[in-house]
């Protein structure tokens, strides 16, 4: 497989009274062609930072203060603003978090497919219109009929995300990227949605790259799992190896508290501590403060992700100075 997106040392903070917010701190991953690749973590963790630096939209207070996202070639984030709106939606399309709530109320579903093409400056006429948005809805399952002359109000929170999905394959995407894409859903209707895009991810053979706070429903979705934690990533690894043999002590702890939901209360393992303030994140490793194998230098000195073993990446002096790796 190929590499289709290479995330370079992005580094993305956020302008604040208090200072600044050092929310994405030198992320780098690749992305394979027909792959599904996760971004977990704990809330604040910096993942919705990490799309929303890739696919230029921070908010008016992020910056971007280096970095590249190299797709095909081009990096995305030097390409002019008219070539960058070519490629965002046609090639790579976006459903960000929260995004059920920037459906307009006063609209019906097909006027939301139709602002969709008119902003991509598309030239179908109504009927090629109707036709595509109703092949999108019935990839998502749900009816055409019921669903265009409907008003966001009139649908489930579930219905609403499955919209959102149609809405983003409109233009037929290589790349779909999905922020929380089952937060805010009942237990039942985040299944729901994850097998839907099992499904149109075998259909279409699309690349996916999806943020989740839920490790569990990265197992169930993801071929390769990126672990952030205070804005850097400490491992990148594939789904088999991260519940099969985690590498990162973060990592493990993550782990352990996923075990609770399923098994015995007693063998709950929660990380001790919190995770720090990115306004004044801890020296060297962030998670050193946490971490029960810190050594000396991981207060001071930032471990870089190698690479150590079938591809497998991580960040942590264990690895990187060949001390105990079986934390
Ligand atoms: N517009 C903003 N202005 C200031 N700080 C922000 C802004 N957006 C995010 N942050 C801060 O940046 C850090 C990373 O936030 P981000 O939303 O990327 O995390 P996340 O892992 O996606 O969290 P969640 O799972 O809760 O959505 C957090 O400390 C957050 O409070």
């Amino acid at each position: 497989m190929n590499s289709l997106i290479k995330v370079e040392n992005l580094r993305a903070v956020y302008l604040v009274r208090e200072g600044t917010i050092k929310a994405a701190d030198g992320i780098s991953f690749d992305v394979q062609e027909n792959s599904v690749t996760a971004i977990v973590g704990e809330s604040a963790s910096g993942k919705s930072t990490i799309i929303e630096a890739m696919t230029r939209t921070l908010p008016p207070n992020g910056r971007l203060l280096e970095g590249k996202v190299l797709y095909k070639g081009k990096d995305l984030l030097a390409l002019k603003k008219e070539e960058f709106r070519r490629i965002k939606w046609k090639e790579i399309a976006l459903v960000p978090q929260a995004a059920q709530q920037s459906l307009n109320p006063t609209m019906k579903i097909i006027d939301h497919f139709k602002d969709t093409i008119e902003a991509h400056r598309i030239n179908w006429n109504h009927d090629q219109l109707i036709q595509k948005a109703s092949e999108k809805l019935e990839m998502v399952r749900l009816n055409p009929d019921a669903v265009l002359c409907s008003y966001p109000m009139q649908l489930s929170g579930g219905m609403k995300q499955r919209v959102l999905i149609a809405l983003a394959l409109l233009l037929d995407p290589e790349v779909l990227i999905l922020d929380e894409p089952t937060s805010a859903l009942d237990v039942l209707t985040q299944a729901y949605i994850v097998q839907l895009l099992k499904e149109l991810k075998k259909k279409l053979n699309i690349t996916l790259i999806f943020v989740t706070h839920d490790i569990a429903i990265a197992a169930e979705l993801a071929d390769k799992v990126a672990v952030i934690y205070a804005g850097n990533i400490v491992e990148y690894n594939s789904v088999f190896r991260i519940f099969k043999n985690p590498l990162h002590p973060y990592t493990k702890g993550l782990l352990g508290s996923i075990m609770a939901i399923n098994a015995d209360m007693s063998k709950i393992k929660p990380i001790p501590g919190a995770p720090p303030s990115l306004l004044t994140p801890p020296s060297g490793c962030r998670f050193h403060p946490r971490c029960e194998h810190a050594m000396d230098i991981c207060k001071k000195e930032k471990p870089p992700l190698i690479t150590v073993e079938d591809g497998a990446q991580v960040a942590c002096h264990l690895y990187s100075q060949g001390g105990r790796k079986d934390a």
